[in-house]
């Protein structure tokens, strides 16, 4: 998918490309044009100039006057809400988009039986969406999103709604069926942990233009815009799980942790707040924690607190906030070294992609 375009009342200039099976994660401030852009690709906008395109399909060109309209663009939107259908059960909902792509009613009740079970749905396939929870009925709602077949899915927050142990469930089962799909993906969060679990590349957007875009792991590792830095605020670290609860960086980092979704031999990320950070002159001793060996980058004063950057190694570098007198006891000034120690039961592994 390859967008480039403006939209002159709303001062709007973006260009984006996702290619099949990738996700990319638009982040940005309120009123940054999120949604602007996503109006856009649906055709919801049409375009002071601009060019959509899908493979070799042209769905918008205003140079040669292509305006496919937004019913016939098969660009699907997942946002907060399912909003399935009251008056359908599960089995119809999905496969409402299928009937009305033409898909003869057999076999669009067969394809939308394979998709309820592949989402976990199948059990409650004659339950009308009233009789559904919450992550029950965002599953039936990705289930008719991708039965659809679109040529590009918009996720708009879609597990802003939803319990936070219900979350990674569904984050699991969307990464597996983008994978499986291959369906060029774009992704609005104010969310970390679904950049993280999501997203190949993220894109930033602040103020109608794109202000920074990189790979997810460069993004991470050195956000170069201000609204990717604070977005990034919490330190984490990406590795690989090697036995439950244990995650190593690619620099060799050991880092230990909880999350109960991580399987050994799985990508993840280790994260924490920089306020579960202490920082002490030698090795304290014993209890499940975390202690690296680190050296001082430098000292920030947020207000009420100061915040210490410590490099744990190349590439490594965490935040601790720490009150001024703590600050003052250790004597910390740049350079100087440092154990960090943060306790297991705060430190959450996540899936990475
Ligand atoms: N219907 C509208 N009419 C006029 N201006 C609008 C309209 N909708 C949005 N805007 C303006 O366009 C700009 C981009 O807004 P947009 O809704 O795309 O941002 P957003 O990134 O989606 O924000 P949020 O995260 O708050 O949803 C803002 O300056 C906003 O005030």
């Amino acid at each position: 998918m390859s967008w480039r375009g403006e939209f002159a009342p709303r001062d709007h200039v973006t260009s984006l490309t996702v290619a099949p099976g990738r996700t990319l994660a638009l982040v940005g401030p309120n009123g940054a044009g999120k949604s602007t852009t996503f109006d856009l690709l649906t055709g919801l906008l049409r375009p002071t100039r601009g060019r959509l395109t899908v493979g070799e399909t042209v769905l918008c060109d205003t140079d040669r006057g292509v305006d496919v309209p937004t019913h016939r663009r098969r660009i699907a939107l997942l946002g907060q809400e399912p909003l399935l259908f009251p008056h359908l059960d599960v089995a119809a909902n999905i496969a409402f988009g299928m009937r009305s792509r033409g898909v003869p009613r057999a076999e669009s009740q067969t394809l939308a039986q394979e998709w309820a079970e592949r989402v976990g749905v199948a059990e409650f396939a004659r339950r009308r969406p009233h009789q559904l929870s919450g992550g029950q009925a965002a599953r039936v709602a990705l289930a008719r999103a991708l039965a659809s077949e679109p040529r590009v899915l918009l996720l708009d927050e879609p597990f802003a709604a939803l319990d936070v142990d219900v979350a990674p469930s569904m984050r699991r089962v969307v990464v597996r069926e983008l994978e499986r799909t291959q369906v060029p993906t774009i992704l609005v969060t104010h969310d970390l942990l679904d950049v993280v679990a999501l997203a190949d590349h993220v894109a930033v957007i602040d103020g109608g233009r794109l202000v920074e875009c990189a790979p997810t792991p460069q993004f991470l590792r050195a956000p170069t815009s201000a609204f990717g830095a604070s977005l990034v605020g919490v330190d984490h670290v990406r590795g690989t799980v090697v036995e439950e609860g244990l995650l190593r960086s690619g620099a060799g980092l050991l880092v230990r942790g909880i999350g109960a979704d991580v399987l050994p031999g799985s990508a993840a990320v280790a994260v924490w707040s920089p306020s579960a950070v202490a920082l002490y002159p030698t090795a304290p001793l014993g209890s499940p924690r975390n202690v690296w060996r680190g050296v001082v980058v430098d000292l920030a004063d947020r207000g009420g607190v100061v915040r210490v950057r410590v490099e744990l190694g190349p590439g490594t570098t965490i935040a601790a906030d720490l009150s001024p007198a703590a600050v003052a006891d250790l004597a910390l000034s740049p350079g100087g070294i440092v154990h960090a120690v943060v306790k297991a039961q705060e430190v959450h592994l996540h899936p990475a992609r």
